[in-house]
Order: C-alpha cells, then sequence, then structure tokens
C-alpha cells in the first residue's frame, strides 16, 4: 500500500523551478531514500511533505487523502515527523524535556488536570518520563537526560532530534542529513539504529543524506533527483548502476 503519493509536484520559488514534475510513492514499511547534489530540490521535497511549502502544482496524498491546503501542524497530527538539516533543538531545555515537548502530540492533559495536579494527571506525567526515558536510551543518550541540549556534540544532537521526531509517535519518519557532521563509525550504527526503530515503531521512512555509501546500504528503494527533477528510481542496485545517476551525481563511482 502506497502511504505517500507525489503526483506531478512543481515547487516555483519566483523563476526558481525547486521541483518539477516530481512522482513518487512511497510504500508502508519502506526506508525509501532521496539523494542528489546540493540544490536538487530534496529539503523543498520535504517541505512539500510536511506542509512548510506550498506545490505551485500537482497534488500530496497521505494514504490516498490529498494534504492540500492543511497547516504543517495538521500534517504532523496525521502522522507525519521530520527533522531538520539544521537542528531545531531547544538548546537550554534538557534531553529529556525536548523528548516530552515532541510527545506532547499525543499526550495532551486537560488543563485543569495540570492545574489541580491530579492523581491521574501525576500518573501519566511519570509514565510520560518513562516513555521519554526509554527514547533517550534508545538513541544512548540516557546519560545525558538531564544536560541541557546544547551541551551535546553534534552527533548525539542529531540523534536527539530523532529522538524528538519519534516522540510524537509518527506514522512517517522525515530525515533530513541524519548523518552530517558524524564520524564514519556513528554513520554505521546510525544505519542500525534507523533499521531497528523502523522495525521496533513499524516505521516508514524517508531519509535525505549525501553519504552515498550509507544510503545504498541502508534504503529499500531510493530515488535521485537533480535540478528540481527525479532522474533515477529503484532499488540500491538499480540506482548504483543508472547511466544517469552515474553523470549527474555518483561522478562515475562509488
Ligand atoms: N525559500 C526559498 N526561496 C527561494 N529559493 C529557495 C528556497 N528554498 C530553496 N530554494 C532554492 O531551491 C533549490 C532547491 O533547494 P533545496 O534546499 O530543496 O535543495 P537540496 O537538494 O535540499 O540541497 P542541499 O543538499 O544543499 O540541502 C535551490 O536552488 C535553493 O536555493
Amino acid at each position: 500500500m502506497n502511504l505517500l503519493q507525489l503526483e506531478d509536484v512543481g515547487v516555483r520559488f519566483g523563476g526558481l523551478r525547486a521541483l518539477q514534475g516530481v512522482d513518487l510513492e512511497v510504500k508502508q514499511g519502506e526506508i525509501f531514500g532521496l539523494l542528489g547534489p546540493n540544490g536538487a530540490g530534496k529539503t523543498t521535497l520535504f517541505n512539500v511533505i510536511s506542509g512548510l511549502t506550498a506545490p505551485s502544482s500537482g497534488t500530496v496524498r497521505w494514504r490516498g487523502a490529498s494534504l492540500a491546503g492543511l497547516s504543517s501542524h495538521r500534517i504532523a497530527r496525521l502522522g507525519i515527523a521530520r527533522t531538520f538539516q539544521n537542528l531545531r533543538l531547544f538548546s537550554s531545555m534538557s534531553c529529556l524535556e525536548n523528548v516530552l515537548v515532541g510527545m506532547h502530540q499525543h499526550a495532551r492533559q486537560p488543563p485543569l488536570a495540570a492545574l489541580l495536579q491530579t492523581q491521574s494527571f501525576r500518573r501519566r506525567e511519570s509514565q510520560l518520563q518513562q516513555e521519554a526515558l526509554a527514547l533517550l536510551d534508545l538513541f544512548q543518550l540516557e546519560a545525558t537526560a538531564h544536560q541541557d541540549a546544547a551541551s551535546l556534540s553534534y552527533g548525539d544532537r542529531r540523534r536527539l532530534e530523532m529522538a524528538r521526531a519519534l516522540a510524537s509517535r509518527p506514522q512517517l519518519l522525515l530525515l533530513d542529513e541524519p548523518a552530517a557532521g558524524m564520524n564514519p563509525s556513528e554513520k554505521d550504527e546510525l544505519r542500525e539504529l534507523i533499521r531497528r526503530i523502523r522495525d521496533q515503531f513499524k516505521l516508514t521512512v524517508l531519509i535525505i543524506e549525501h553519504h552515498v555509501p550509507l544510503m545504498l546500504g541502508l534504503c529499500d528503494r531510493l530515488a535521485v533527483l537533480n535540478f528540481g527533477q527525479r532522474i533515477a528510481l529503484g532499488s540500491p542496485d538499480q540506482v548504483r548502476r543508472d547511466p544517469a545517476v552515474i553523470e549527474a551525481y555518483l561522478g562515475g563511482g562509488t
């Protein structure tokens, strides 16, 4: 089943065509990669899916229904979460607090219960804390739970952003360059971690990443964008051998 479907999607910024006629279908449960050189339109595609940029043409469907006109907030509530290339953590809040903020989507408590600090409110709060700590544990951040996000290494901050996105219990997780700034062993661990969270949370993952070997080793299928157009689509093997990809992006070797 197609969880997400893009039909003939185009985005214009003045005279610049950031995306043109992009068709894409992402199936439930797959790890789908987006490759392409700088400026190819990958982040713009994420912005369209998550409702930050309205497409100039075409349609984005979620479980068959158009997302046209929905705010990014509404789209997030449908089950689409994302991370950002430029991290958007609350740097003066602790790791635990960052994850708890991510949970508010599915964990809203009645304001009166909060005001009165009822027993059920306190029980729920402690349950949420346990859930948040378990997520931090999964991302190997349990030791830094009470440290400010700003004090973390770059790689840890990237993992914290993923933990926070996952805290909203999404069905689709959009990861924008999660391996940026990570060393080779962190990248290997990241590949395993993404697979593990896909299986454990029954997620579908759409990932942008420049590190080609990581993408070919991780993704079930990939699409390659160049100058806003989809120039290739298929399994890692198909994409690796595609002459248009070799010409436009891989420069003849990986
Ligand atoms: N808000 C905007 N206003 C004007 N132009 C934009 C805007 N956002 C993106 N662009 C332009 O659209 C094109 C696609 O940008 P985008 O960030 O989607 O590429 P990308 O493939 O994600 O690149 P990178 O790998 O460098 O992140 C680029 O030429 C970029 O300068």
